[in-house]
């Protein structure tokens, strides 16, 4: 099976047709005020317009209440809801039945115990997303284009769909998913030029790096 392939934090047209063309899977659109990443709900219903059909449009939210994620899903057509805050596996549960979209549940690995926080959420959600832990006192809970020691993971499995991330880059994923056996891997600060600013050639180098396995 091919690695499927998200590329986060995408923000304009031009953008979701990079990623498009090199055969990104998933594209993620980040719901968080304080990221350069952040979309306005306008500005995401006009850009999801954009996403062809059979590409899953994921939404990124923060510890999002259910008011904010009604007002979200109202406005926006999404796939998949990706929660990269402190969402408790009874949270998970209750966003999953009250809004009926598949939820991804992220959790921050910085050492071998962390891992053990993923058991939890295993019969809540539908995937998890294996990431980096954010630096303390960092303004993201997540993209902040740092790596944890992949090794952590070798010999890991779980009974749900994972996905990896955390500091890939192009230089970086092919040994990533080796080391890991990734089935599916999460992009953001790798392939841009700037904080939010996404640049196509580093869309293309990762994707062809991860094609190349
Ligand atoms: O991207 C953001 O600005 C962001 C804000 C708040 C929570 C999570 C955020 N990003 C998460 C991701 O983009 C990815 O799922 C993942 O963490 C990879 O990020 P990176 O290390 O930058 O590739």
């Amino acid at each position: 099976m091919p690695v499927r392939i998200k590329i986060c934090g995408l923000r304009t047209a031009q953008d979701v047709a990079a990623a498009v063309a090199c055969g990104a899977d998933d594209i993620g659109l980040v719901f968080f005020d304080r990221s350069p990443r952040h979309l306005t709900l306008d500005d995401a219903a006009e850009l999801a317009l954009t996403v062809p059909v059979g590409i899953r449009k994921v939404a990124l939210t923060v510890d999002a209440d259910d008011a904010t994620l009604d007002a979200l899903l109202a406005r926006v057509p999404i796939d998949l809801l990706q929660l990269h805050g402190h969402e408790t596996p009874d949270r998970v549960q209750e966003i999953r039945q009250g809004t009926g979209i598949p939820v991804m549940k992220a959790v921050g690995i910085a050492e071998a115990a962390d891992l053990d926080e993923l058991d939890a959420y295993m019969a809540v959600c539908e995937q998890v997303l294996v990431d980096a832990k954010p630096p303390r006192g960092g303004v993201l809970p997540g993209g902040n284009g740092l790596a944890f020691d992949w090794t952590l993971l070798e010999g890991r499995s779980w009974p749900v769909p994972w996905m990896l991330a955390g500091g890939l880059r192009p230089s970086n994923v092919a040994e990533a998913i080796r080391l890991t056996g990734a089935p599916q891997v999460d992009v953001s600060s790798g392939v841009e030029s700037a904080p939010g600013v996404k640049d196509p050639d580093m869309i293309r180098d990762f994707c062809a790096a991860v094609r190349g396995v």
